[in-house]
């Protein structure tokens, strides 16, 4: 479905006018198939959020290609199809102006659906991320953060992307929040057969959701390693960072 081909990335050093260009990601290739959750690991600055937005085609790579369903992600028209996202920073990713319903119809507004429709996919998504009805007319001020990042999961379910890429999603929710967050997103995945790329730091939640994991290792791939063979990974550099990550 995705395919990552020699991808390289640069951001320019030390503001605006500087010549300087930092190497971010260099020479990534990989293969995402449908349905599959791929988590992304890696030290901090390693370059994850910078792939992540590559992916979604919001920045552009220097070099190399990101095929979506064998079309450059950067191309892609509209939102249907393409990947969709949630981000770890809930309070500035839904509109505070906008009711819960609001924020869930926005991505709906190029569907071709009657309003009565669309409303009624607003209730069904509310009560598939496990929030009733009386959520409709709330504003994002009086839900806590849990409650917020079931809406940002349900707008990046509704509009019927294949696959959901979810950058530190859960990370900034609470021990026993981030747990329900992840099982709702496993129940997701089997239900609409959805993917996930899942960024994370940590190894636990990736290891309960994904499929494989990428590890990444100053903007380069390190060892892409099935789930089951977590423990069996390859490179002196892989095992350190899995030890650090788990203690
Ligand atoms: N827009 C930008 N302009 C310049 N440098 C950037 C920009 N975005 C990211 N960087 C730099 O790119 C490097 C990788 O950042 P990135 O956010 O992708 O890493 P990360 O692995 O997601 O880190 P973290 O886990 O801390 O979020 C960092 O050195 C960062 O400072």
């Amino acid at each position: 479905m995705l395919t990552v081909e020699g991808v390289y990335k640069t951001y320019r050093k030390g503001g605006m006018f500087s010549r300087e260009r930092q190497q971010i990601l260099r020479d990534i290739s990989f293969e995402y198939k449908e349905g599959e959750c791929l988590g992304i690991i890696g030290e901090s600055g390693s370059g994850k959020s910078t792939l992540g937005r590559l992916l979604l085609g919001i920045e552009k790579p220097d070099r190399g290609t990101i095929l979506l369903q064998g079309e450059s992600v950067e191309k892609r028209g509209g939102r249907r199809g393409r990947i969709s996202a949630v981000f770890q920073d809930y309070t500035s990713s839904i509109n505070p102006y906008f009711t819960v319903e609001q924020a869930i119809l926005e991505p709906l507004t190029l569907q071709p659906d009657g309003m009565e429709a669309k409303r009624d996919k607003v209730g069904r998504l509310l009560r598939q991320v496990g929030l009733d009805s009386s959520f409709r007319s709330k504003y994002p001020h009086e839900l806590s953060g849990g409650q917020i990042q079931r809406v940002c999961i349900a707008r990046a379910v509704a509009t019927e992307s294949p696959c959901i890429l979810l950058d530190e999603a859960i990370s900034s929710l609470d021990g026993s929040v981030q747990m329900q967050v992840l099982e709702l997103l496993k129940e997701l995945k089997d239900s609409f057969r959805l993917g996930y790329l899942f960024i994370t730091h940590d190894i636990q939640s990736a290891a309960y959701l994904c499929d494989r994991v990428l590890i990444l290792r100053s903007g380069q791939i390190e060892e892409i390693v099935d789930i089951k063979e977590l423990k069996n990974v390859q490179s002196p550099y892989a095992q350190k960072l899995l030890r650090m990550m788990i203690t």
